[in-house]
């Protein structure tokens, strides 16, 4: 029996679009289901001031197809010599809206990312009397902290100092794994949410390394137990205002990926949408998927919801998805769930 689903056409809080070949290649399948995302800056060089910002946001208008709206949020990445007068002036005149703090060397192209916290104090102070938002990726870079450890530790290490530090301070806990990340963003208040990406949702650790390790499963942060995904999905399917999605499709070609020492990214743009239809269906929360998606995000920004919908519909037999995309630097696969769905965008 054929079940559908309406609801408002939804917004990714997180999202890797890239630059060229592959920005080209990866902004419709975005753009074919979203209004908005919030632009990650994590390019080569990153995108660091307001008029780089400006700059890309043009790059990713030209790219996008004809007859396709969407609309960019650019983001800020923050390092310790960001002007907190050029934040506050990208934010005031609408190009910019927030600012993403990477710890140095975190991640994908972190390299310029903060590594003295205190450093980048005045930029903090002045966002938070703006109330402009703060992304964060939550993930101590300490050698001695165990890869699954690091998004714990920084919350008591890092994220909870700043905040102390910072009243007023609106943050965004990006790409949360854990149920500490999930626990603390419960026990605050209003100024913290936290996005969760639709492979949290799926996968836990042994997906990336039982029978054979699986570079397309690996991401940062990395996938964690089974009882922090099954936090995840709680989470998300609880109807909390303060969770919303940001898929973080990070898109690296498969030879990138495939190789002696892969790149940290699972491509989801493709089939985000049936896959958490398939997720919210699962947890009996269908009726939880359009906050999740489409209302929690732009009531943490004070941003108005999109006024267009989207359907979804649920199959008799298994939807069939891309394997990979085609870009020119090469293909890029799309994640897999391992699972068959049955839920598809109309
Ligand atoms: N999530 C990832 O595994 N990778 C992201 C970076 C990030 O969001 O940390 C990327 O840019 O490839
Ligand atoms: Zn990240
Ligand atoms: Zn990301």
């Amino acid at each position: 029996m054929t079940k559908s689903l309406t609801i408002t056409r939804p917004d990714d809080w997180h999202l890797h679009l890239r630059d060229g070949a592959m920005l080209q290649a990866v902004l419709p399948e975005t753009a074919r289901h979203f209004g908005r995302a919030i632009i990650m800056p994590n390019l080569v060089p990153p995108v660091v001031t307001g008029a780089q910002a400006a700059a890309y946001r043009d790059r990713i208008l030209a790219a996008l197809p004809d007859g396709m709206t969407f609309d960019p949020l650019m983001v800020l990445y923050l390092t310790e010599d960001t002007d907190p007068a050029d934040v506050a002036a990208a934010h005031a005149s609408g190009l910019v809206t927030s600012v993403k703090l990477y710890p140095a060397g975190a991640t994908t192209n972190s390299a310029s990312g903060v590594k003295d916290f205190d450093k980048v104090r005045p930029v903090l102070e002045k966002m938070a009397e703006i109330g402009m938002p703060l992304c964060v990726h939550g993930e101590v870079t300490d050698d001695a902290v165990d890869i699954f450890d690091r998004e714990a530790v920084f919350i008591d290490r890092v994220l909870d100092p700043i905040r102390r530090a910072t009243p007023g301070l609106r943050v965004v806990m990006e790409h949360i794994t854990t149920s500490d990340g999930v626990d603390y963003v419960k026990a605050h208040d209003q100024d913290l949410g936290a996005t969760i990406t639709t492979h949290h949702l799926i996968i836990n650790r042994n997906h990336i390394l039982v029978g054979g390790i699986k570079p397309h499963y690996y991401c940062l942060p990395v996938a964690k137990r089974e009882e922090h995904r099954l936090a995840l999905r709680a989470a998300a399917t609880s109807g909390d205002t303060r969770f919303f999605l940001g898929t973080d499709s990070a898109p690296h070609v498969d030879a990138a990926k495939e190789s002696g020492c892969g790149c940290a990214g699972c491509f989801t743009a493709t089939n985000t949408m049936a896959l958490l239809a398939h997720v919210f269906d699962e947890e009996d929360a269908l009726d939880k998927l359009e906050g999740f998606t489409s209302k929690n995000g732009p009531a943490f920004y004070r941003l108005p919801e999109n006024q267009d919908t989207l359907t979804l519909t649920k199959q008799d037999s298994p939807v069939k998805f891309p394997y990979k995309i085609e870009c020119e630097d090469g293909p890029v696969s799309v994640f897999e769930p391992g699972f068959r769905v049955y839920w598809t965008v109309a």
